[in-house]
């Protein structure tokens, strides 16, 4: 593949949407076409399992159910949208990957990381990001913007306990220190201007052939 996949990570209200949405400028001042997709969804199929497992009503979901329609949409959507736009050279932005499923599922909810990390590989042949920016925030600051900010529909896991979302933050810091080539953390708690600029100045340290003409 020959494109550059860059995934956003970090615990709920860290701000991912926000920047993935700032960066998007600069990044298409480079040369290379820029596609921005999420997870769960970014294609029909996955968009429609997102609908199920964030649904607030859907309480009966089981951590395991929870976990395999991840990993189902992730399949989907990775196959529909993502590896054909690597396969054409452009630069895929997604707002959530692999690591969520170990965060959430592995981490926050406990089912075993050695288990999640197989059925990623499974769903995605192997595929990993070339970077991923990992958006830290504490979780009260986190989950204080998730919600307070406006047009933000609060779905099933934002409305988990702060027990899990501790959790999900402390595995993601241990996937980061488990992952230093692929992962770069980004200190969240700033204001979006700064947040927004780390970003943009960590991709073009790490891809400066995309933005010399
Ligand atoms: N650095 C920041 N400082 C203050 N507010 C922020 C910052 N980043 C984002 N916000 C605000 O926090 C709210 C959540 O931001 P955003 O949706 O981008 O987060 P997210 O990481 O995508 O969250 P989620 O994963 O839960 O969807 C928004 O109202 C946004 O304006
Ligand atoms: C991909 C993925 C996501 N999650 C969780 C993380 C969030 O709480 C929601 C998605 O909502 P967002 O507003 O789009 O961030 O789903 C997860 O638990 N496991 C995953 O694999």
């Amino acid at each position: 593949m020959n494109g550059i996949f860059i995934s956003l990570e970090g615990p709920d209200g860290a701000g991912k949407t926000t920047v993935l949405k700032n960066i998007l400028p600069t990044l298409e001042e480079g040369n290379r076409n820029i596609i921005t997709t999420r997870e769960p969804g970014g294609s029909r199929i996955a968009e429609e399992i997102r609908e199920i497992i964030l649904a607030p009503e859907n309480t009966a979901i089981d951590g395991k159910t929870e976990l395999l329609l991840y990993i189902a949409a992730r399949r989907q959507h990775l196959n529909e949208k993502v590896k054909p736009a690597l396969a054409q050279g452009d630069i895929v932005l997604v707002d959530r990957f692999i690591d969520s499923s170990v965060a959430y599922q592995g981490y926050g909810r406990g089912i075993d990381v050695e288990s999640v990390d197989w059925l990623n590989n499974f769903a995605t042949d192997g595929l990993k990001p070339d970077l991923t920016l990992y958006l830290d925030v504490d979780t009260e600051t986190g989950l204080k913007r998730v919600m307070t900010g406006a047009n933000r529909e609060i779905n099933r896991l934002d409305l988990e306990k702060e027990e899990m979302h501790q959790k999900v933050r402390q595995g993601y810091l241990k996937i980061a220190a488990e992952n230093p080539d692929r992962f770069v953390t980004i200190d969240a708690s700033k204001s979006i201007d700064e947040v927004t600029q780390a970003a943009i100045d960590v991709i073009k340290e790490r891809f400066p052939d995309n933005f010399t003409k």
